[in-house]
C-alpha cells in the first residue's frame, strides 16, 4: 500500500517506520529528520529494534492510498489543507483528543477513519525514534459501525506486524480515551507529577471527577459511556503508566504548546451544563500558554 504519514515526529516516525517494512511509505516531517531518514534510513530503538527505509520529505507526495495523521491536534487543520495535494483515498487520525476527524473530513474527499494508538514513541534524534511501549492501534468508521475500508486498513497494519484492532464503536472509544487524557494530562502537568501520583489522594479525586464530567458530556452527545467505566479506565491507565510523564507534562517542561484545546477544552466546548473541573484545568493551562506567548 502507498502510505503517507503526515507529522513524522515521535508517533508518526514509529508507526511509519514499522509500516515501511512491508509498504511503500513516505514520512512527511521536518528537517533535519527527513533528510537523515532519506540518507540513512530510520532506526527504531527501545522495545522494538529495527531499521527501515521509508521515503521522507517536507512536503506531501502527489498521491497516496492511505494518509495517517500524527501531528499534534492544534496542527490538524493545516495538515488537512496540505493533504489536499495528495488526495488520499483514506485518511486515518491516530491523534489524541476530540475533533481531529471533523477537521480532516471538511477539506478532504477521502474516507476518514478514527483511530487510537497505545504505542509509545519518542524522537531521540534525527533518524532515530524510540519505541517506549508496544501497544495497539484501534481503528474504525468515525461514526461507528462496520467498515470494509477499516478492515482493509487494519490488514495493511497487521501485515507489517503492527498490532491492530478494528472497532465498530469508535465514537465511544474516542470519548473513553478523552476521559483518560482529561483526567491525567492537565493535572500531572500542573502538579509536575508522574501519572502514578494520581493513584490516590486529592489529585486522584480531581482526576476521577474530570473523567466523570467527560463521560456525562459523552452521554449528552449520544455516546454510551457510564461514569464508572470512564473512572475504571482512568484508574487502570494511571496504574499501567505510573512511571510516565504525561505528554502535557512533557510539553510544559519543554515550554511547548499543549493539546489542551482538544482534551479538556473539547469537553468544555461540547458541554451543555457546567463542567467545573474541566473548565478550571483548561483555564489554568491556557493561562500558562498565554504567558509563554504560545497562543493568542
Ligand atoms: N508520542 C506518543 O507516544 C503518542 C502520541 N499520540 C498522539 O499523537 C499525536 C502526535 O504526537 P507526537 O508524535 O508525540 O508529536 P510530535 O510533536 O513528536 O510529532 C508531530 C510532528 O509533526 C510535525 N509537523 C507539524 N506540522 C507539520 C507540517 N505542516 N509539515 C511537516 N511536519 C509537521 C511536527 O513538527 P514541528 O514540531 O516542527 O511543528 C512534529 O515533528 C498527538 O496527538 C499525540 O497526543 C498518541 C499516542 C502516543
Ligand atoms: C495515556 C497517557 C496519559 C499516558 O501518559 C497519554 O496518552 C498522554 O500522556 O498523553
Amino acid at each position: 500500500m502507498r502510505i503517507l504519514v503526515f507529522g513524522a515526529g515521535s508517533l508518526g516516525s514509529l508507526i511509519g517506520g514499522l509500516l515501511a517494512a512491508t509498504h511503500d511509505v513516505t514520512l512527511v516531517g521536518r528537517e533535519p529528520h527527513v533528510s537523515t531518514v532519506r540518507d540513512q534510513g530510520l532506526e527504531i530503538t527501545g522495545e522494538i529494534e529495527t531499521t527501515t527505509y521509508p521515503d521522507a520529505d517536507t512536503t506531501v507526495p502527489d498521491s497516496a492510498e492511505l494518509a495517517i495523521v500524527t501531528v499534534k491536534s492544534y496542527d490538524t487543520g493545516e495538515a488537512a489543507q496540505a493533504l489536499r495535494a495528495a488526495d488520499p483515498d483514506v485518511v486515518l487520525s491516530l491523534q489524541n483528543g476530540l475533533g481531529n476527524e471533523e477537521s480532516l473530513s471538511e477539506p478532504l474527499d477521502g474516507a476518514v477513519l478514527a483511530g487510537t494508538c497505545t504505542y509509545g514513541a519518542r524522537l531521540v534524534e534525527p533518524g532515530i525514534v524510540g519505541c517506549t511501549g508496544v501497544g495497539t492501534v484501534t481503528l474504525g468508521a468515525r461514526g461507528g459501525g462496520d467498515s470494509a475500508v477499516a478492515e482493509r486498513t487494519a490488514g495493511a497494519f497487521e501485515s507489517a506486524d503492527v498490532d491492530t484492532t478494528v472497532a465498530a464503536d469508535m465514537p465511544r472509544r474516542l470519548w473513553e480515551k478523552l476521559a483518560i487524557n482529561a483526567g491525567i494530562n492537565a493535572i500531572t502537568a500542573l502538579a509536575r507529577v508522574e501519572n502514578g501520583a494520581l493513584a490516590e489522594g486529592a489529585a486522584g479525586d480531581v482526576a476521577a471527577r474530570a473523567a466523570a464530567e467527560t463521560a456525562r458530556v459523552a452521554r449528552d452527545s449520544g455516546v454510551e459511556l457510564p461514569d464508572e467505566r470512564a473512572i475504571d479506565r482512568l484508574e487502570a491507565v494511571v496504574e499501567t503508566t505510573a512511571p510516565n510523564r504525561s505528554s502535557m507534562y512533557q510539553d510544559l517542561e519543554a515550554g511547548q504548546r499543549t493539546e489542551i484545546d482538544a482534551i479538556n477544552g473539547a469537553v468544555c466546548e461540547r458541554a451543555s451544563e457546567p463542567v467545573p473541573i474541566n473548565e478550571t484545568l483548561t483555564a489554568l493551562i491556557e493561562t500558562w500558554e498565554r504567558g509563554r506567548n504560545l497562543r493568542s
